[in-house]
């Protein structure tokens, strides 16, 4: 027990709730085919969250680094999205570090409410109104991710619109059971707001993982 929790604090091993090669189905990579790696446990708390299942960390077995890496290495795509559950809960320095050394691509979907690690090529950062970002997670994104689930949504938008970097990809996702309601306002929005893009999940149109 004390081994995993000092591998665990160590990020040589991780709560690996599932792991699947798929198409990403959302955000600028939307299409391209990637290895997703959800670890268990997040303490944001989000109402709509689509894997509330996620949210127990010491619900999911503790994988080795290697033995991920090695998973993933079995399918031809050469981008890992590691995701949860809140995957900046951990230390994402060692699987970073080996996936990179294995070919692949990193890219890491974030609330960003926890300190920074890891060495991603890819930061998609969906801050949350449930638990404030931290603010290493600023400089590091690549994608600000907004979740449209009420109209007061849009300003939470331009809030983290003004904190990120110029270069940051900017884009507004329809919350998925409230789609019907705010994706006419979203559209009008971006048209109005042409630094901002829609994004979509189409995985769940598509009926994959
Ligand atoms: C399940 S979260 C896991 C990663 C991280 N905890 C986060 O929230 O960014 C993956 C992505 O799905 C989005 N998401 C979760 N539930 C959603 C829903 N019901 N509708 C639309 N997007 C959702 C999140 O905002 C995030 O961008
Ligand atoms: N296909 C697919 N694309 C995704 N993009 C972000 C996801 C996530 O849950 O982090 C996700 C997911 O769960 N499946
Ligand atoms: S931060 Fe991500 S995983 Fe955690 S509750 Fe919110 S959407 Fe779900
Ligand atoms: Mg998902």
């Amino acid at each position: 027990m004390q081994a995993f929790q000092e591998a665990v604090q160590a990020g040589t091993a991780l709560p690996l709730m599932e792991a699947f090669y798929t198409i990403q189905g959302e955000g600028t990579h939307s299409g391209v085919p990637a290895y997703f790696i959800r670890l268990g446990g997040c303490d944001v708390g989000c109402v709509w969250c689509d894997v509330k299942e996620s949210w127990e960390g010491a619900k999911w077995p503790v994988v080795s680094v290697d033995e991920i890496v090695s998973e993933a290495s079995k399918y031809p795509g050469r981008v890992a999205v590691i995701t949860g559950g809140e995957p900046l809960m951990y230390e994402l320095g060692p699987l970073t570090v080996a996936l990179k050394a294995a070919g692949f691509k990193t890219h890491i979907e974030t609330s960003g409410a926890h300190p920074f690690s890891g060495d991603f090529d890819w930061v998609c950062f969906s801050p949350k109104k449930f638990k404030a970002p931290h603010p290493s997670i600023y400089e590091q994104a690549d994608e600000l991710k907004v979740v449209i689930y009420h109209s007061s949504d849009f300003q939470f938008a331009e809030k983290y619109a003004a904190l990120v970097s110029k270069k940051c990809q900017k884009l507004l996702q329809p919350e998925w059971s409230k789609q019907n309601i705010h994706l006419k306002s979203i559209i009008e929005y971006v048209k109005s707001n042409p630094v901002w893009n829609i994004s979509l999940q189409t995985h769940k149109f598509m009926d994959i993982p």
